[in-house]
């Protein structure tokens, strides 16, 4: 309860304050009623199964819904955790001056990740870069590391480039005060046109022109290189160079003590680092390359404070580093506080927010239920560290290797000097961890596919809080995935790194509720996500296979406990729709983000859960498959009018189909059933019922298969196979189950 014990109230000087929110009475006693609910619903489950079950079908049934149901329980009474104290925060940046003066402000060294040239556009890395770049904060404080794991010289290109153009850049957004400090962003926003906005509209365009036609050949020309050190970094690229097998490359691009903007005021650092490569070592993905960051930026800025940033995450309010000041300068929190996290918000979501990219759930119910607790989880992106945080728990320091990447030493020297490059250098190397602490007690944590939510989970383990801030006006903005399938992917990824967890000797639902209580139970909801994908399953194929068999599998309308069942699916339901609505979103968007909930659960998780168990049994190897951040005209254009794009034939489309498919055929039988006067309404109002439900939450999948012509439809492929597949499914519990 450690944030509850900040300030409620507000002085002349107060930095931030918090409140607790006013429906924790009400989820407490809901809570209470809904688990006695549970526990009736479980008892009659268990009744059924010992008492009832003579037949092996009746058994297969009762046990089928007692699991999917233990599974719900479980699930719901995790998320309590969220709603036993959830608060809003506020902060008041216009204060920091009585309190801290300016030229204190602590430096932030901010890194922003890039992995691949093809999916990850430097341009849209670049952006990101000058958004941050020009932050209304001391400017010589300031330094960006770019971490670029696909070793492309074009991203060195283009942040070639973006240093050029920095120093037009960030004084004329301190002049106009502008707010969208990221180019792309201001030059599509309504702002007033006049010579000085045109003239560097027309350079940035000259800029992009040139990053992009490099990216496009393939090939840095030498008409773009005018500088002897700028072609020297180039050679870096031989021949033997590949993504997967090179040296360690660092490009000081910018240099705050000596490198200025065309009115005269210091730039930041800005730092171009591709680790070190080989096949023969393991890299750890996004958090291997943090490490590198960390232990690169100790030996040239040391900053105090971090800020992690993906590559498409831009700063959408240049005072973003102030507010994180609020809480990092506030002695009733700084002593054992972490991070400072924002949460990820979208930019171009369609209105109803059709895959529920924005993720509501993850990134701001569950943070601000967090936020009473120990804090938010780590979201990948958009948090400011205090890097004494990654050298162990916030009582005991473990001192790093060299003296060199300890939080506390000073780096006086310029960052260019020999010395200073040749140690970056040697800590950028693949082998430096070799028999090192890095990954297990100290920086980002290794042993999970989902780095974020491992490393804030370690460091909430060892005491460490963490404050969700969370503005009004967005402080990040970063782009989603624009088709059905690369939204899958991206969960698939993130459902093998969740079991990763769960499977650890780190488990949260053993470690982590013995080490933080409630903090544990929230993460173990987490850490469980892809367990939904249990009584999903079961819901969306055994009644349906019941109910074509005409075998009643759910309580008669007339029965009380019919009541019992109303309640637990509207109480929970309804839960989570008061939660959306009252963190303002609208019905439609919580429309969705429940379908999307029930796809992933017969696609994402199913296949995520498989890919993890082959790895287990050791018949295949991970991957970090790169969310794509490329924008396609066409897909775009489907996308905004709301229409599910599927295009291509992935085996994750096909348990979605074959549901679509059943509970259609299902319903419509039990409704000629009941018209024809012979089906049981009463036994089997609740399998309808369900159904119906499951049917119109799959109506763009008909559509997708019926309806359409465009690229993006159902490839015919999915729907054969499918329908294949669910008559196989049919026939087997119609003429061997349930006959
Ligand atoms: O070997 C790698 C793989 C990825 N990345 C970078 O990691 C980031 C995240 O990758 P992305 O494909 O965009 O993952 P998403 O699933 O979209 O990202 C979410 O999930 C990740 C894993 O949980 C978190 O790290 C992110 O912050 C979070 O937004 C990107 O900037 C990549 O460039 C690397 O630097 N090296």
């Amino acid at each position: 309860m450690g944030g509850l014990r900040e300030s409620t109230t507000t002085s002349a000087t107060t930095l931030n304050r918090v409140e607790p929110l006013r429906r924790t009475t009400l989820n407490l006693l809901f809570a209470a009623v809904y688990t006695c609910a549970i526990f009736t619903l479980l008892y009659h489950h268990a009744q059924t199964l010992l008492f009832q079950s003579k037949t092996l079908l009746s058994f297969s049934i009762a046990l089928s819904l007692l699991v999917a149901d233990m599974v719900l329980a479980f699930m719901w009474s995790t998320t309590q955790s969220f709603r036993m104290c959830p608060v809003h925060r506020r902060e008041y940046p216009e204060n920091l001056k009585k309190v801290t003066e300016r030229d204190k402000f602590p430096g932030p060294d901010v890194f922003i990740c890039t992995a691949d040239p093809n999916k990850e556009p430097p341009m849209g890395v670049v952006n990101t870069a000058l958004s941050v770049m020009a932050y209304d904060y001391p400017t010589e404080k300031i330094s960006a590391y770019i971490s670029d794991d696909g070793g492309s010289a074009f991203t060195l290109f283009a942040f070639m480039e973006a240093a050029k153009f920095a120093s037009h850049w960030l004084p004329f957004c301190r002049k106009k005060d502008v707010m969208e400090r990221n180019p792309d962003a201001y030059f599509a926003s309504n702002h007033s046109w006049n010579s000085e906005t045109e003239k560097i509209k027309m350079m940035y365009k000259s800029m992009k022109m040139r990053v992009e036609h490099v990216v496009e050949t393939g090939k840095v020309n030498d008409e773009y290189i005018t500088l002897d050190q700028e072609r020297e970094a180039f050679d870096k690229w031989t021949d033997r160079f590949t993504r997967q097998d090179h040296p360690t490359i660092i490009q000081v691009l910018l240099e705050s003590s000596k490198d200025k903007d065309i009115t005269g005021n210091y730039l930041p650092n800005l730092v171009y680092v591709s680790r070190e490569k080989s096949k023969t070592s393991h890299h750890y993905f996004k958090a291997g390359a943090l490490n590198v960051m960390l232990r690169v930026s100790a030996t040239m800025s040391n900053a105090p404070i971090v800020l992690t940033l993906e590559c498409d995450m831009y700063s959408n309010d240049p005072k973003t580093p102030l507010r994180a000041l609020c809480y990092v300068s506030d002695p009733n929190i700084e002593p054992n506080l972490a991070y400072v996290q924002f949460p990820q918000r979208f930019r171009e979501i369609n209105k109803n927010d059709i895959y529920a990219s924005e993720f509501k759930r993850l990134f701001e119910l569950n943070p601000i239920g967090f936020d009473g607790l120990r804090g938010p989880n780590y979201l990948g992106t958009g948090a400011f560290f205090s890097r004494r945080a990654f050298f162990g728990d916030p009582l005991t320091f473990i001192a790093p290797e060299i003296v060199e990447l300890s939080p506390d030493h000073a780096v006086e020297e310029p960052i260019k000097l020999p010395s200073i490059l040749s140690l970056a250098h040697h800590v950028g190397g693949c082998n430096y961890e070799n028999q090192t602490n890095w990954g297990s007690k100290i920086g980002f944590r290794y042993g999970s596919l989902v780095e974020d939510y491992f490393t804030g989970y370690k460091l909430h383990c060892e005491g460490w809080r963490s404050i969700f801030c969370h503005p009004e006006r967005p402080a990040f903005y970063g782009g989603a995935p624009t088709n059905l399938l690369d939204m899958l992917n991206q969960n698939k990824r993130w459902t093998i790194g969740l079991l990763e967890v769960t499977f650890s000797k780190y488990s949260p639902v053993t470690f982590g509720i013995r080490r933080m209580g409630l903090m544990g139970l929230g993460y173990s909801h987490l850490a469980f996500w892809p367990s939904f994908s249990i009584p999903i399953t079961v819901y969306a194929f055994l009644p349906q296979l019941a109910l074509l068999s005409g075998v009643t599998i759910f309580p008669k309308v007339s029965e009380p406990l019919f009541f019992l069942y109303a309640f637990l699916f509207l109480g929970a339901y309804g839960q989570e729709f008061l939660d959306f609505v009252l963190e303002g979103e609208t019905f439609g968007k919580w429309w969705n983000d429940q379908r999307i909930w029930m796809i992933k659960g017969l696609s994402s998780y199913l296949f995520g859960f498989t890919e993890y168990l082959l790895n287990s049994l050791g018949i295949s190897a991970l991957g970090f498959n790169v969310t794509s951040k490329v924008v396609d005209d066409e897909l775009s254009k489907r996308y905004d009018q709301e229409i599910f794009e599927f295009g291509a034939p992935s085996p994750m489309f096909v348990p979605i189909t074959m549901a679509a498919i059943l509970n259609f055929f299902s319903f419509s039988w039990g409704f000629l059933q009941i018209i024809r006067g012979i089906g049981d309404l009463q036994g089997l109002f609740l399998q309808m019922l369900l159904s119906g439900f499951v049917m119109v939450n799959c109506w763009p999948i008909y559509e997708a298969i019926v309806l359409r012509s465009d690229k993006g439809k159902l490839p015919a492929k999915v729907t054969v196979i499918a329908t294949f597949l669910a008559w196989a499914l049919y026939y087997t519990a119609t003429s061997l189950i349930f006959k």
